[in-house]
């Protein structure tokens, strides 16, 4: 069942199209990821979708509702996550939870999210004493409170390190193994790679691509690549004569070979075949990032800087 239809959706700021004929649903219960370079859309479509932002055309339908319109009743079903600098400094943990869960008629259990989250022990500790994981977990707990059926998670473990970004991985999947349908706004492919059922890849805010992480690798035609060192040397045509090989170079010692299908497999029986000892051979593997490159001709990496807090 989709929890977040969008057809059509257009929207301008002074006349240039921020978001432009954008068509995407989110199914229940996935977590479904939207990613593109800076100023894709990515936060219009988002806002579009919590009804902060009015469409100039098209359709936003989340749970049935229209955002804009329906607003007070979906601020109960959707969970949005805070913006940092949105909560006052001095604000103890306990008491944002206090206030927050004070809006909804029906919350999750404050001390069961704060355990969940890895924050019992901050329950008396400032906003402005948490470090950035805890923080960003804090609004995590803030946009689960009101147990929400949609959680909007708009750059979620920018300005985290790797583990803390690792922890809070593995918290969205859990969060998602409860039903919660996730919409993730992220910059990080590794992110959407790990975490995504499904990604919309946006770019000048229309879609360039809707799949699953394989499917966009597999949409992207990239050609697999093996690579191995060969002590004694060989003969290229050996290799480059086999019918899931495009090529073979061999520089510093080190062959790559490329090509489709079972590559990894043709090779490896070709060198066992004519008796060449191979070390260190592996497939590589493509990435989202290379995929993403390939689909917009454009990389993210200019993008993905870090934000430190
Ligand atoms: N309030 C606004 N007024 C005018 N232009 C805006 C406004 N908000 C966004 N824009 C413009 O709309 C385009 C899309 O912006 P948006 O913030 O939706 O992109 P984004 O994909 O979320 O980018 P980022 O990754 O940098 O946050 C950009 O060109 C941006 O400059």
């Amino acid at each position: 069942m989709a929890v977040i239809e969008i057809e059509g959706l257009r929207k301008s700021y002074g006349g240039s199209a921020a978001v432009d004929g954008l068509s995407f649903t989110v199914e229940e219960g996935e977590i479904f990821g939207i990613v593109g370079p800076n100023g894709a859309g990515k936060t219009t479509t988002v806002e579009c979708i919590e009804g902060i932002r009015v469409p100039n055309a098209g359709r936003v339908s989340v749970l049935g509702l229209d955002p804009h319109r329906d607003r007070a009743r979906l601020r109960r079903l959707v969970g949005v996550q805070l913006q940092h600098g949105a909560l006052p400094g001095q604000l103890r943990v306990g008491e944002a939870l206090a206030l927050y869960r004070s809006f909804y008629r029906d919350s999750a259990d404050p001390e069961r999210l704060l355990a969940d989250l890895g924050l019992a022990d901050k329950r008396r500790t400032a906003f402005d004493d948490l470090s950035g994981g805890q923080a960003q977990r804090l609004s995590i707990a803030l946009a689960l409170i009101g147990k929400p059926r949609i959680a909007v998670l708009d750059e979620l473990t920018t300005g985290l390190d790797p583990q803390a970004r690792r922890d809070t991985w593995q918290l969205i999947e859990e969060i998602r193994d409860t039903g919660v349908t996730v919409l993730l706004v992220t910059h990080f492919m590794e992110e959407a790679q790990r975490l995504c059922d499904r990604i919309a890849i946006i770019d000048h805010g229309r879609l360039v691509a809707l799949d699953t992480p394989d499917g966009l690798i597999a949409r992207a035609g990239l050609p697999r690549r093996v690579r191995f060192r060969a002590a004694g040397g060989f003969d290229d045509s050996l290799l480059a004569s086999l019918p899931e090989v495009t090529t073979v170079a061999t520089e510093r010692g080190e062959t790559e070979v490329t090509g489709t299908g079972d590559l990894l497999q043709a090779v490896s029986s070709a060198l066992v075949h004519h008796g060449i000892a191979a070390t260190e051979t592996r497939l590589e593997t493509t990435s989202l990032d290379d995929a993403f490159l390939a689909l917009t001709g454009r990389g993210l990496s200019a993008t993905e800087q870090e934000t430190t807090r």
